[in-house]
């Protein structure tokens, strides 16, 4: 999905001396040098304001110095970029500062200008595979029922006190990060509640930033174009739960790698265990029971402390979720006591996550349950698909598509996974981004019908192609009979769809509505 280049910063911030950032991070600097200042660091041109440094990177693309012409043109005062960089620029107007790698010292650097806004916060990150969205949003919701002003930053958007914008990346680049941390201290946050990617750990983006607590959810196949193999994906989240990212840790247990995650951790680490068998560990969740739409749930230290609560959502999985926020919130130093009494109150934990199992129908006597998620990695599909198997009395549908120009090898493990867990699967597009749409939906065919002629002797699963999207969706709940659940995966609260290049305008979540009010009418 693209979203605007818009960025939430600070309305004031110091003056800091071009000559003291030079010095203090030993950085060579050409072109014309005086007294000039920065009050704020940008690097993308596209968003340079007055007073920016502007923080020319390489790219995959491009490189940034060639757009430092227009930086300065903006009111850029400074510029800061690599050896290759610096001789693409000719005739600047303002000094030229140059580092070896500039990637690797932009968090620190951007959290010098800004005088490090993220100690004056209290700080959970959350990352892991799958979770992180739904995990920020219960901490956000535990924390504000707790009385906190929390800020929030992760897929979905960024939150500063009143201030709201939708999300370009799971985490934003590291001069955006600064200047929307500086804003929260601004707009008087307190508390902040924020996913970390892998890719961002990866490319220095949270550098600068040390977390009070991290979290850690699971970890699955997933990214591999980027990482290479799952070891580097790994190494890449470790990053997190190091001295120079994290104070201390929740590390849930329930996979072979979080085992490992714990392990590896080099800060304080409390384990969380939410499944009933598995590693000891010092937190662990009991007496799951169906609890409205979602679950209650217990939640148990060793050294005796005890919490009964719940969540609205749905499936075994936002049971972890929610403890994981839970334990976090108590691991940086919440009363427990304070904790029960803020959930009696709120009704449990009770954060909507926006399309995350999100219920977009409930189903009635004549309509079926229309349910929309995120879920576009197998494993999230497989627990997706078997937290609504548990509610269907009819048929389970699925529609989803897999992402083009992204990690190609779980494709036809998702239509398997499509297979297993639904009776009637309708593969489509996702984003099919610059890959022929046509092309990926052969491959992710190719999986599910070969897992659906496997199962044949046992159980008839249909196996159908259909595009574009949004005709799939209208179908399918056209279709679908009360009593079946229809579970629109991949997109979640997405609302633009990127085919080759263009933005087509595409929410799963409206094409689903006006699906369900023609069946009314
Ligand atoms: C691998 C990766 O993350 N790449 C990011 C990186 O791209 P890049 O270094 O190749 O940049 P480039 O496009 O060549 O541009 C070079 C420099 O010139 C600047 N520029 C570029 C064009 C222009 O007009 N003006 C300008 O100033 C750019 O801001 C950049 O600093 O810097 C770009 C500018 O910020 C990002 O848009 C781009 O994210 C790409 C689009 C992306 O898709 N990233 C995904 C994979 C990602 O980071 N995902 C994770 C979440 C994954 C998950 O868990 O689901 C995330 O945290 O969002
Ligand atoms: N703890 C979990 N374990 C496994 N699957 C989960 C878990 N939590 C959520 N999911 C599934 O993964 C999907 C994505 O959830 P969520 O957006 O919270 O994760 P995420 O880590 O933020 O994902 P992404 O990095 O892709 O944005 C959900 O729609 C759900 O299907």
């Amino acid at each position: 999905m693209t979203t605007p280049l818009e960025r939430i910063r600070p309305a004031a911030t110091a003056a800091r001396r071009v000559r003291d950032l030079a010095h203090t991070f030993d950085l060579r600097a050409t072109g014309p040098w005086g007294e000039e200042t920065v009050t704020s660091v940008a690097s993308d041109n596209r968003v340079v304001s007055i007073g920016d440094l502007f923080v020319a990177l390489p790219g995959a693309n491009a490189h940034g110095a060639r757009f430092a012409a227009d930086a300065v043109a903006r009111g850029a005062t400074a510029v800061l970029t690599d050896d290759a960089g610096a001789a693409l620029l000719a005739d600047m107007t303002v000094p030229v500062l140059v580092a070896d790698d500039p990637r690797a010292i932009l968090g620190l650097v951007a959290a010098w200008v800004y005088g490090s806004p993220a100690e004056h916060l209290t700080t959970f990150a959350v990352t892991g595979t799958n979770g992180k969205t739904t995990t920020a949003y219960q901490l956000d919701h535990l924390l504000r029922s707790l009385g906190f002003t929390s800020g929030l930053i992760g897929t979905v958007e960024m939150r500063s006190g009143d201030r709201v914008l939708p999300s370009r990346l799971t985490t934003p680049e590291a001069a955006d990060l600064q200047a929307l941390l500086a804003a929260m201290r601004e707009d008087g946050v307190r508390t902040l509640a924020m996913e970390v990617s892998s890719h961002a750990l990866a490319l220095h983006r949270v550098d600068g930033v040390r977390y009070g607590v991290a979290g850690f959810t699971n970890l699955s196949q997933d990214h591999l174009d980027f990482h290479g193999d799952m070891q580097s994906y790994f190494e890449a989240k470790a990053l997190l739960f190091t001295p120079e990212h994290s104070r201390r840790a929740v590390v849930v247990v329930d996979d072979a790698w979080g085992v490992r995650m714990a392990d590896a951790a080099q800060v304080p680490v409390a384990t969380l265990r939410t499944v009933p068998d598995g590693p000891d560990a010092d937190w662990t969740v009991s007496d799951v029971a169906p609890h409205g739409t979602g679950s209650a749930f217990t939640v148990t230290h060793t050294d005796g402390r005890t919490l009964r609560t719940s969540t609205t959502l749905p499936g075994h999985f936002n049971v972890a979720n929610a403890a994981l926020a839970l334990v976090m919130v108590v691991e940086g130093g919440a009363h427990l006591e304070d904790v029960a009494e803020a959930l009696a109150t709120g009704g449990g934990l009770a954060g909507v996550v926006p399309g995350r199992m999100e219920v977009v129908g409930a189903g009635s006597e004549t309509d079926p349950r229309v349910v929309v998620d995120f879920a576009h990695n197998t494993e999230a599909l497989e627990l997706a698909l078997g937290a609504l198997r548990a509610t269907t009395p009819g048929r389970l549908v699925v529609v989803f598509g897999a992402t083009g120009d992204r990690d190609k090898g779980k494709r036809p493990a998702m239509g398997a996974a499509a297979v297993a867990g639904a009776d009637v699967v309708v593969v489509t597009d996702d984003d099919p981004h610059g890959e022929d749409p046509a092309a990926v939906r052969a491959e992710v065919l190719a999986g599910a019908r070969a897992a659906a002629e496997r199962e044949a002797a046992t159980r008839t699963v249909e196996v159908r192609e259909q595009a574009p999207r949004a005709d799939a969706i209208r179908q399918v709940v056209a279709e679908a009979a009360a009593g079946d659940t229809v579970l629109i995966a991949g997109r979640g609260h997405e609302t633009i769809q990127d085919v080759a290049g263009v933005d087509v305008l595409l929410d799963d979540r409206v094409e689903a509505r006006a699906a369900l009010n023609e069946r009314t009418a």
